[in-house]
């Protein structure tokens, strides 16, 4: 039997994404017709969707037996009250590779004191060595694939890593903590601090003021998660106050980020733009694949979205 899927995301995706599909559905053993637009959207058995692409809607697909989310966030289609259908979120070894890379480079940056070196070089020999890793505490906020795959990374290279996620996990090398007293002690302790979090209404504005203000003083702040994990006044604040020495921020609540926002000028603010990582055509089609292989097999989806939690 021949499988419709739609492919709903725009244009620019679908030039990544056709080949790749096309090798891991033929992988899979599944045949499968693609579309990219329908007027038919009864007879679709699948949706690859990736939000602002070509639907908002999912009452009309009738047949649909899962949509397989492009991205590993999913906190712009969760809420859609159209949505009945199982929703996905995507885990891709290449999104974590690259993740992984990011942020252990960012890391790398603020322990070692890379721009001391590479930006304000004067004829000065400053002989500052920096601190061994073993002596730097590195705090995982979220524990999901992206966040302990940093951990373990951050781990190898001998960073006391200390994670924090939502439910209690048990990750060799990394002391995990969890619940509200958890996050003030993984707080505390964080030199450098990364949100790796899911963003849900639970998450929201979760590093504010408050929680700023349990962090050393001079530490740093690195996001590739989502700008709404963080509150940009509290932040700003601490960054003027000195408290935080230097935020790394990938992601925000707008983006592009608006050019008069203060972020792009602060000179210890770094602005990269939401290119920490992103899932990778090649390893995340054959993802896809594979569910829709178990949802024809009657066997249950990966990485299935809890509506209730929101991720
Ligand atoms: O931001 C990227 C993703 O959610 O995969």
């Amino acid at each position: 039997m021949t499988l419709n899927v739609l492919f709903a995301a725009n244009e620019y995706r679908w030039q990544q994404y056709q080949d790749p599909l096309r090798d891991a559905f033929a992988n899979a053993g599944l045949a499968v017709d693609l579309f990219t637009e329908t007027d038919s959207p009864e007879i679709m058995d699948y949706i690859v969707f990736a939000p602002n692409g070509t639907v908002s809607d999912f009452s009309p697909f009738t047949r649909c037996k899962a949509v397989l989310n492009l991205w590993a966030g999913v906190e712009q289609v969760v809420g859609n009250q159209t949505l009945t259908q199982p929703l996905c979120r995507m885990v891709d070894a290449g999104l974590e590779e690259g993740m992984v890379e990011w942020v252990t480079g960012h890391v790398l940056r603020h322990h070692l004191g890379m721009d001391a070196q590479i930006t304000q070089q004067d004829s000065a020999w400053n002989p500052v060595v920096p601190p061994l890793a073993r002596d730097r505490t590195v705090t995982i906020l979220g524990l999901g694939a992206l966040g302990r795959a940093c951990g373990e990374a951050l781990a190898a290279l001998r960073f006391n890593v200390v994670g924090w996620s939502a439910s209690q996990k048990d990750i060799p090398g990394l002391t995990c903590l969890s619940g509200d007293d958890g996050l003030a002690e993984a707080l505390r302790q964080a030199e450098i601090v990364v949100l790796l979090l899911p963003l849900t209404d639970a998450t929201a504005n979760l590093l504010n003021a408050e929680r700023l203000a349990l962090m050393p003083k001079g530490g740093v702040v690195i996001n590739p998660g989502r700008g709404a994990l963080i509150d940009d006044d509290a932040l700003l604040a601490a960054l003027n106050a000195g408290h935080i020495a230097h935020a790394t921020l990938d992601v925000f609540r707008q983006e592009p980020l608006p050019g008069e926002h203060p972020f792009w000028a602060h000179p210890n603010v770094t602005v990269t733009p939401h290119i920490a990582s992103e899932t990778r055509p090649a390893t995340a089609s054959q993802v896809i694949a594979e569910n829709i292989r178990r949802g024809e097999a009657g066997e249950p989806f990966l990485f299935l979205v809890d509506r209730a939690k929101g991720y």
